[in-house]
């Protein structure tokens, strides 16, 4: 290596997003062990960040990644893939609705092959990771770093929502983090004194005074050193210099759904004959590094043009609906929100002085992949999430059209004068509904599942998060789940960085008794 001398640490933490800010905290409360946390953005702590209401600006901003997917034959055009490039990573720029996931979306993943990960298993770290003094303790935590609460309830659109949503017959949900997420509620957001929470300023920023704990930024990692079949550290970039990071213990990635499988990958870590073709040396063959990838869709411009001035636009979490197409499921399928506000996809027209209703497909079938187009590390992986590949998440979308249209039909918009684009798109008949499904669909940014966590043979990491063929490195972000939970993502990725700072320390809890909150 040129420049400096290597550094050496008893972790390696690559990426302080979400989950990287809560490793590199909970690894450091120990003060005999120390961390090296590398992220390739930089400081979290700057107005656009921190303004709750300003998260939209920073897509394609400097705190974004700027990826963009290959073109989506489901949807006809390329989808923006937006990923936090900032302390705090994409957590720093989300939309901050903190939501866990139903507790049949942790058994499944246990039934599928994550030992370890039922819902009772986990229970125990969303509620480490939390305070919420008047949450019912069964379920909600106290003295935790985090801080969420409801939000949106003083919204004028989204009360009428919530009461339309009542009124066609759906049960409004106290607390969505509680005994099931299934219902009508207002969704907790992680806000605080007006300013946007992150596990950057709830988890790492208390501890950066650690001497055990060393955040280096604007250095991005281009590789794992891989000697034996073992990491032993990482190459990343830093000031124009290649500089070199060693780990006595283990290197963790938390580079995030696309930037973990784009590391394992470039590091020869995947599917042998790709990597060759490539120019890369198979270090392990694992074929399905970059598989599994899962988003939610979200079918958004789906507008209610209302005739009379509507209230001033509301950008925070509000009243959302978890519903199930199939009565037969446990965990949702469709997440609704309406939002006093036109949002649109550029290629749709807009409409001022409407009501948008966002669809989001919490269920997909559909699964796409992360792949090399380059071996070059500064070349962008190949995003192919194969938005609305599999028909059925077509159909479930037009479910929730119809979901739209039942909660309209009970007039509690009526006062803003207008109607809903819903009545229309649901006389096209099934091709044309097809088509304007297709149309106004795309990313909710919630991308997930490329590093599979599984007790199978073509599982990425295993239940303790090893990544299989390679000692001393594991896997702990949003790209271990092995199935896209059933809400917005964030909340579970803290619980799987939580878990895995006890698997790290040794300190696994078989159940709730044994872990202080
Ligand atoms: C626009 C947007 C809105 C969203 N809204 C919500 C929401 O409201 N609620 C919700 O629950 N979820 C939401 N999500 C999703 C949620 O934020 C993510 O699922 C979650 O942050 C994923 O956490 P992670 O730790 O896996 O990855 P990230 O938080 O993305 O962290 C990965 C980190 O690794 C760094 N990194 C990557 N590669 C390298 C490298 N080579 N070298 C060094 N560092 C690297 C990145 O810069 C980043 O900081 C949203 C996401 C986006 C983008």
């Amino acid at each position: 290596m040129t420049g400096a001398p290597a550094d050496h640490h008893d972790y390696v933490v690559v990426g302080g997003g979400t989950a990287g800010c809560v490793l590199a905290a909970r690894l450091t409360e120990d003060p005999r062990t120390s961390v090296l946390l590398i992220e390739a953005g930089g400081d979290e702590r700057r107005p656009d960040v921190e303004s709750p209401e300003q998260w939209p600006a920073l897509l394609g901003s400097d705190a974004d990644w700027g990826f963009e997917t290959v073109r989506q034959p489901g949807t006809g055009r390329t989808c923006l893939a937006a990923r936090g490039r900032v302390l705090g990573g994409s957590g720093s720029i989300n939309n901050m609705v903190h939501l866990r996931g139903h507790a049949a979306d942790f058994d499944g993943w246990a039934e599928d092959g994550a030992h370890g990960w039922e819902h009772a298993r986990v229970l125990p770290y969303f509620r480490r990771s939390e305070d919420v003094p008047d949450g019912d303790p069964r379920y909600r935590g106290r003295g935790g770093p985090l801080h969420p609460r409801p939000s949106g309830t003083s919204d004028p659109v989204g009360l009428r929502f919530a009461e339309g949503a009542r009124r066609a017959g759906h049960e409004q949900v106290a607390d969505l983090n509680g005994a099931a997420m299934l219902g009508v509620g207002f969704p907790d957001a992680l806000i605080v004194r007006d300013r946007r929470e992150s596990t950057a300023s709830a988890y790492l920023r208390p501890a950066m005074d650690r001497p055990n704990l060393t955040v280096r930024q604007h250095a991005a990692v281009r590789r794992l050193r891989i000697d034996g079949g073992r990491c032993t550290g990482v190459e990343y970039h830093r000031d124009g210099t290649r500089q070199l990071a060693t780990a006595a213990s283990e290197v963790v990635l938390c580079a995030g759904a696309v930037g973990s499988p784009h590391l394992l990958l470039l590091s020869g870590v995947g599917p042998a004959d790709e990597l060759s073709a490539l120019g890369i040396e198979p270090a392990v063959h694992a074929p399905e590094v970059g598989h599994n990838l899962q988003d939610h869709p979200l079918l958004a411009g789906i507008r209610y043009r209302a005739e009379r001035p509507l209230p001033p636009e509301y950008l925070r979490p509000a009243a959302t609906l978890l519903a199930r197409s199939d009565p037969d499921s446990a965990a949702p399928d469709l997440h609704v929100t309406a939002a006093g506000m036109d949002f649109h996809y550029e290629w749709q027209e807009p409409f001022p002085n409407s009501i948008t209703f966002a669809v989001g497909l919490m269920r997909t079938r559909s699964r796409g992949t992360v792949r090399l187009g380059s071996a070059d590390p500064d070349r962008p992986p190949v995003i192919d999430p194969r938005y609305l590949s599999d028909p059925a998440d077509v159909a479930v979308l037009a479910a929730g059209i119809g979901l739209v249209e039942e909660i309209v039909a009970t007039g509690v918009f009526d006062e803003w004068g207008g109607r809903s684009e819903s009545t229309a798109l649901l006389r096209l008949g099934r091709d044309g509904l097809e088509r304007a499904v297709r149309d106004a669909t795309g990313s909710y940014f919630h991308l997930a599942g490329t590093c599979r966590m599984g007790s199978d043979t073509g599982a990425v990491v295993d239940p303790q998060l090893r990544v299989a063929g390679v000692h001393g490195l594991r896997v702990a972000d949003a790209s271990v789940m092995p199935t896209l939970v059933s809400c917005n993502p964030n909340a579970a990725t803290v619980m799987i960085a939580e878990k895995a700072a006890d698997l790290l320390r040794g300190r696994e809890t078989g159940g709730d008794d044994d872990i202080d909150t």
